[in-house]
């Protein structure tokens, strides 16, 4: 059985209609870019899937188990985590405290004290992201390459088995938007051997992006988005190859 089932997602806004009857499915532990020009509907699908939005009808089965209808952090419970196109980040917090916050969530009360919460658990999401040189370092002061990574971390941080006091594993779902936007070459290059890594071990990635360098050598296989409806789907050379993909989006002169 797919890991992740979505049947006819309708989402409209007005007269837009931003997702017009999307139908995929994933395979666990894939790692799969959803691209398309922009306005294709990519952010509407990944805020259908966890939960910021509610889809106007369709189904969404993870795990066997219906989604749409249920909250954010009810899907979160269900192993459905996500990122944001614009990392969002506890600017004044440190490194450390961001990542101790998420991994402290439905704990803390007033009377604890953040740096006694969960280091221990912290520091192998910090390794896991190559952020353990800064630690200590206050968000607001790191590079936007260092922040994304940070954003990653508080998603795999945020899965109900990463927490304090729980332990039931749960299949798991990375929804990354944009994952690489706003990166320099090299730094996106880091970002993605990431991506990659997290989605080798077993986790079910999916994710959005604009750079063809952060698809193509990355993702086992290629969604294609273009005005709210699915135009391709395959292995990233198939795609590469898809003529209505080359007039509409890539471009004739694109190449692996
Ligand atoms: N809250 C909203 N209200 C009205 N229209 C919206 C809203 N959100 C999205 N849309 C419209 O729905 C369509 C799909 O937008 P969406 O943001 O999902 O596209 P996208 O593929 O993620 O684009 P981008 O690559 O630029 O992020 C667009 O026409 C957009 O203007």
């Amino acid at each position: 059985m797919m890991a992740l089932q979505v049947r006819d997602l309708k989402r409209h806004f007005g007269g837009v209609r931003a997702l017009d009857g999307v139908s995929f499915e994933l395979a666990a532990g894939h790692c799969v870019a959803l691209i398309g020009p922009n306005g294709a509907g990519k952010s509407t699908c990944f805020a259908c899937l966890a939960g910021q939005l509610q889809a106007q009808s369709g189904q969404v089965l993870w795990a066997g188990q219906p989604l749409l209808g249920l909250s954010p952090a009810q899907r979160l419970q269900r192993g459905v985590a996500r990122t944001f196109q614009v990392a969002q980040t506890f600017e004044a917090l440190t490194v450390l405290q961001n990542l101790q916050l998420v991994l402290s969530a439905g704990k803390l009360s007033w009377w604890d004290r953040l740096d006694q919460r969960s280091a221990q658990a912290a520091e192998a999401f910090l390794e896991a992201m190559d952020l353990q040189p800064m630690r200590h370092a206050v968000v607001a002061d790191l590079s936007y390459g260092a922040k994304k990574r940070l954003e990653l971390a508080m998603a795999l941080a945020g899965w109900p088995d990463a927490r304090i006091g729980t332990s039931a594993e749960v299949p798991r779902l990375l929804l990354l938007d944009e994952p690489a936007a706003g990166l320099a070459p090299a730094e996106r290059q880091t970002m993605m051997a990431l991506v990659r890594r997290v989605a080798d071990s077993g986790v079910t990635v999916l994710y959005t992006e604009h750079n063809m360098d952060a698809v193509f050598g990355v993702a086992d296989r290629v969604l294609v988005l273009m005005q709210g409806r699915l135009v391709a789907d395959g292995r990233p050379e198939q795609v590469a190859q898809d003529p209505r993909v080359r007039q509409d989006y890539l471009g004739q002169g694109f190449s692996l």
